[in-house]
């Protein structure tokens, strides 16, 4: 069984090809850091530390890597050789990987190679969904048919923590133990060769929903207020009182929309939240809040971790308190290297925080949402002044 995984980051190394690997796959990731792609190649193997209780080192073996960049037809080969292709790029990358997935495609169509699966692991509703629409804007209207014939999208949820690595080797990792992958079984054409350890479900938004707004949205608010407060990593942060208390306070909001938009039952989603909480607390990681607070513009983004959740519980007449003063705290936001960041503080500083929440995240200036964001938005900056 061959799989094509496009990402040799953390999550790409640290989750998705460890799986695959000890499913039987040979996995060939696809990257454009070119270090990266010669050890691998030289190598074939990798290691995995699992940072619990005690340290775990899993050896992932039987990988190769392409260049993305450099290796175009050795790319396109390989997706049109492989059983199942895998990606962990970012939602904006995907973009950019769509014409070689086409590509493949294309040269499966032509050599009526067997069904292919696309799944993209990325933080975000529909993620595969939109890969798909991405890829079908690189094809005839003839090859389309042919792909929705032949190659599935299937949507997924993706759930273990992989910080940023400290380590000095370029291809260890190391992660935390807990992982959940979800998988849409009805966006499957043909059949994916078994996956260990993932679920599959007839229908993804309850999962995604509930990694997205419980892992994400906690871990979001625990950055960005965590950063307010001083503090440098998701640990420091998750264990300040101030900042748990309005992290616990958000979950409590989001639980409170997802157990009556899904039908969770309540005890079940209190236990969810309290192991995501000792996730955070973790204390053999170091997760920067820089790394989880990367991309702030996207996370502001309508159906995302923080204003997506708090415009579905206006819909329901549910007061996004806490969650407002979670999206407060994105607007004090800084890092340096993350152009993201600097941008949205250039929009903030021209446009407040009606301005911005209307730019990026497209809210009507009567939302409800913008008048509780501006006053939390106050007592932070009361706050930090004082
Ligand atoms: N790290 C986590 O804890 C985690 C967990 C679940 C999901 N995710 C999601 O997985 C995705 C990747 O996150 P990450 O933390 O692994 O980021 P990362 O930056 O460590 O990895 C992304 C990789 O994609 C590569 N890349 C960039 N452009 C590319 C291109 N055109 N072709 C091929 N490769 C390219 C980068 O070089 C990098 O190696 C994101 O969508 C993230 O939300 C991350
Ligand atoms: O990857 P992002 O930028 O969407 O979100 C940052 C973190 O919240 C995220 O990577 C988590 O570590 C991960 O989603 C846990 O499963």
């Amino acid at each position: 069984m061959r799989a094509v995984h496009f990402g040799a980051g953390n999550i790409g190394r640290g989750f998705i090809g460890e799986r695959l690997a000890r499913s039987g796959y040979e996995v060939c990731f696809v990257d454009v850091q070119a270090p990266l792609v010669r050890e691998l190649r030289k190598r074939g193997r990798y290691s995995v530390r699992l940072l619990g209780e005690q340290v775990e080192t899993i050896w992932v073996t039987g990988v190769t890597a392409l260049d993305s960049r450099t290796e175009l037809d050795q790319v396109v080969e390989a997706i049109a050789g492989a059983d199942l292709v895998t990606t962990a790029v970012g939602p904006a990358v995907m973009q950019a990987i769509a014409p070689l997935l086409a590509e493949g495609i294309r040269l499966r169509l032509r050599r009526k190679s067997s069904p292919l699966n696309v799944v993209a692991c990325e933080n975000m509703l529909g993620a595969s969904s939109l890969l798909k629409e991405q890829v079908a804007n690189h094809l005839s209207k003839e090859e389309l048919e042919g792909m929705e014939r032949t190659t599935g999208f299937p949507d997924a949820a993706v759930d273990r923590i992989v910080p940023v690595q400290a380590g000095t080797d370029l291809l260890t990792v190391s992660v935390e133990p807990f992982h959940e992958w979800v998988m849409d079984r009805s966006g499957i054409k043909g059949d994916i060769p078994p996956i260990d350890g993932v679920t599959y479900v007839d229908s993804l938004p309850p999962y995604i929903e509930r990694k997205l707004y419980t892992v994400n949205t906690g871990h979001a608010v625990c950055a960005y207020v965590g950063q307010l407060l001083e503090c440098e990593t998701v640990r420091e942060a998750i264990t300040h009182p101030r900042v748990e208390a309005v992290v616990t306070g958000v979950l409590e909001e989001t639980g409170a929309l997802l157990v009556a938009k899904h039908g969770f039952d309540v005890q079940t989603h209190r236990n969810y939240i309290a192991k995501i909480i000792t996730r955070f607390a973790n204390p053999h990681l170091t997760d920067p809040v820089s790394r989880v607070g990367r991309s702030p513009i996207r996370k502001l983004g309508r159906a995302d971790r923080l204003v997506g959740p708090a415009l579905q519980m206006i819909d329901r007449g549910l007061q996004p308190d806490r969650l407002a003063a979670g999206i407060a705290a994105v607007f004090f936001f800084h890092a340096e290297q993350d152009p993201e960041s600097v941008k949205l503080q250039q929009l903030f500083s021209q446009k407040g925080v009606t301005g911005t929440l209307q730019t990026v995240a497209g809210i009507p200036e009567d939302s409800p949402l913008i008048p509780l964001v501006s006053r939390r938005y106050h007592e932070w900056e009361e706050e930090v002044q004082r």
